[in-house]
């Protein structure tokens, strides 16, 4: 593939993944900024959705993700799967999902209260290094250019989901901490009730919002000292940022974390795998958004129906009383248990994209295909 179908491809997936995105979230925050409610069985629509559309499916490709990142995977159908690379790829995956989701998934039993705290943090670092892709990859040259502007944008981005729904609506996440870890140990929540305490929220919020805009001014920095097209991604971070941060305290965070979970993260995540996809780039290069999509789709099939299997068991395990928010709250599990093993996917393909080997101030331009632009 030629450098030029690689770029064109990314154009095509910026004009599908920012700016609508974008505008969606802000058209969703405005009305709760006006002081909208809305029914609590609402709030939890883009979770429920999320277990076949965009969420759930973007992790069900980890199988041939690595393969494809390394270009030795030309087909992933389900005759491919059960041949070849595919399917030994697919045995390691699933044995590492098996052990590190098992284990963890014994936690919950063990230590609920503690096995929450890990999930925030595991899903902190999780969708700040899928932000730190789309920061890096997704756009022209970028200017995170060193290792410690790129470790301080996944703390921000990946906080930013984490983090400020705490500042903004404590009630709210304290009850979905409560339902969760409750599944498990209907006192055991308690132990979390410092992090909800008012001088802990405000601490929070100070730091947090002191490390978010530290972060844009060093990459103000290096994006003046490199200037042109990183001037653009610092432009980028600069508004996601922004956005973020009004988005996650206005919008209650069930509702919002759903949403930014199928519309931000996911979609991005599969943006990342689409553009390893050979087919899906070249008619990506020539606008086409839908080869990408559908292939996708097929892809992620098999194994999201696998983690529907494994749900209707979380399920028939845990006692709820059938309740939405029991059923949201088992379904939160089973992301965090799924999310181990993911990210441990994700970190691989980091790696193998360079991603935490950046190229330095004065490192090379645009050059997709080679690791660390
Ligand atoms: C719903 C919700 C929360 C946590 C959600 C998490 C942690 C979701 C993780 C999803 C993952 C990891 C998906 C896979 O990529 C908070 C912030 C505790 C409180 C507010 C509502
Ligand atoms: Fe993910």
């Amino acid at each position: 593939m030629t450098v030029e179908t690689a770029s064109a491809a990314r154009r095509t997936l910026r004009r599908a993944v920012f700016l609508p995105v974008w505008l969606l979230l802000v058209a969703v925050a405005v009305p709760f900024a006006l002081g909208l409610t809305v029914p609590r069985a609402l709030l939890y629509l883009p979770f429920a959705a999320s277990v076949l559309v965009l969420g759930l499916p973007h992790g069900a490709v980890d199988h041939v993700t690595l393969l494809r990142a390394r270009g030795t995977l030309a087909d992933a159908g389900l005759r491919a799967l059960l041949t070849g690379p595919a399917r030994d790829a697919l045995a390691r995956v699933g044995l590492l999902y098996l052990v590190l989701g098992g284990a963890y998934l014994l936690g919950w039993w063990v230590a609920p209260a503690a096995a929450f705290v890990v999930f925030v943090a595991l899903t902190w670092f999780h969708w700040g290094q899928g932000d730190l892709y789309a920061l890096v990859d997704l756009v022209e040259t970028t200017h995170l250019r060193t290792g410690s502007q790129r470790a301080l944008a996944v703390v921000v981005r990946g906080g930013l989901p984490m983090v400020v729904p705490l500042v903004g609506a404590p009630v709210a996440y304290r009850r979905v901490a409560t339902d969760v870890v409750g599944l498990f140990d209907a006192g055991a929540a308690d132990a979390l009730a410092p992090a909800f305490a008012p001088g802990t929220r405000l601490v929070v919020a100070v730091g947090f919002g002191a490390l978010s805009l530290a972060t844009l001014v060093l990459g103000f920095v290096h994006a003046r000292r490199r200037g042109g097209a990183a001037r653009v991604s610092w432009r980028l971070d600069a508004v996601e940022t922004t956005l973020l941060w009004g988005y996650f305290l206005v919008v209650p965070p069930v509702l919002a974390v759903g949403l930014y979970f199928c519309l931000w993260h996911s979609v991005r995540h599969i943006a990342r795998l689409v553009v390893l996809d050979r087919p899906a780039t070249r008619a990506l290069a020539a606008g086409d958004l839908r080869p990408g999509v559908v292939r996708f789709a097929r892809d992620a099939a098999p194994l999201t129906v696998g983690a529907l299997v494994v749900f209707a068991a979380l399920f028939l395990a845990v006692p709820t009383d059938g309740s939405l928010a029991a059923l949201v709250a088992v379904y939160l599990v089973l992301l965090a248990v799924l999310t181990l093993p993911h990210v441990v996917v994700v970190t691989l393909l980091d790696r193998e994209q360079g991603l935490w080997t950046p190229p330095g101030v004065d490192g090379p331009g645009p050059a997709h295909g080679s690791p660390g632009r």
